[in-house]
């Protein structure tokens, strides 16, 4: 189901869940974010699109800390995160790290552990719960993510949509206040990229914040709120999947769209 501004809450007035301001981000003499302004509101889903190599996932690891930027600021529910370029000390860092559950390209689950002990494993050692109540969430979690069959199963013996459904799982138990998704189905095979973007849409139905970067326009137009257009390190436009497919302002969307429509 589509959400519509209203359901979302994401009105103009409200406080952005994420804030950035004049973000960039080098590697060596390369700019990769050359100062980059976004507001990020409560229930919103902002789907980051644009060419290969033009700075979208740099840009989401910066808004958690795993990117640490030259300079600007990242803030999060209203507390900074990176200030002129300088991070928060780790401990409060770490803290912060827990209202942004992220889902990556790989999932990076935990091999030797069950999917249960996966999705236990930070609830139990970062948030103290007791293994009952984090197996008691892990349990709903995995119901929600159409996975309690396999609490008990190894990573390795899942498919690869099932491995994300369980990263996503995961990243959920922390009770994040916004999800950012790094290319969630770009290694999956075509057949169980739907699975794993049902889930999203899920969420995005039930009012969790995301930033999702994906070349997947279908999602982009049908679930996001906003579609932020990135090239050359840096916003070229953002603005409702409805104007950004049919009519963008910038030649350089109308070609990008183009190049990847017509490659699906
Ligand atoms: N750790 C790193 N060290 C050096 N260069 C990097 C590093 N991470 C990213 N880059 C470079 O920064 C640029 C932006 O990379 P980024 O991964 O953010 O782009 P992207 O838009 O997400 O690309 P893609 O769609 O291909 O994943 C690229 O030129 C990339 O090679």
């Amino acid at each position: 189901m589509k959400k519509n501004s209203v359901m979302t809450g994401a009105s103009p007035s409200a406080e952005p869940i994420v804030r950035i301001r004049g973000l960039r981000k080098s590697f060596g003499s390369h700019v990769v974010l050359n100062g980059i302004d976004f507001d990020v509101l409560p229930s919103q889903v902002v789907v980051v699109i644009g060419p290969s190599g033009s700075g979208k996932s740099t840009f989401l690891r910066c808004c958690n800390g795993l990117e640490q930027p030259e300079g600007g600021t990242v803030e999060i529910c209203g507390r900074t995160l990176v200030q002129d370029g300088r991070m928060l000390p780790d401990h409060d860092l770490n803290a912060l790290r827990e209202e942004v559950g992220m889902v990556f390209q790989s999932f990076n689950l935990f091999p030797h552990l069950s999917v249960l002990d996966n999705v236990t494993l930070g609830p139990r050692k970062l948030r103290g719960l007791s293994r009952k109540e984090a197996e008691e969430r892990a349990q709903a979690l995995l119901t929600k993510v159409g996975l309690a069959h396999k609490a008990l199963a190894m990573p390795a013996s899942l498919s690869g949509g099932q491995k994300q459904r369980v990263a996503i799982a995961r990243a959920l138990a922390m009770e994040p206040r916004v999800m950012l998704f790094d290319e969630p189905t770009s290694a999956l095979d075509p057949e169980l990229v739907g699975e794993v973007l049902q889930v999203m849409k899920l969420l995005a139905s039930e009012g969790m914040t995301m930033m999702v970067v994906t070349h997947e326009m279908d999602f982009a137009r049908e679930v996001g709120d906003v579609v932020v257009v990135m090239d050359g390190g840096g916003i070229i436009e953002s603005g409702q999947p409805a104007t950004i497919f049919t009519n963008p302002t910038q030649e350089r969307t109308r070609s990008f769209l183009q190049a990847v429509l017509t490659r699906a």
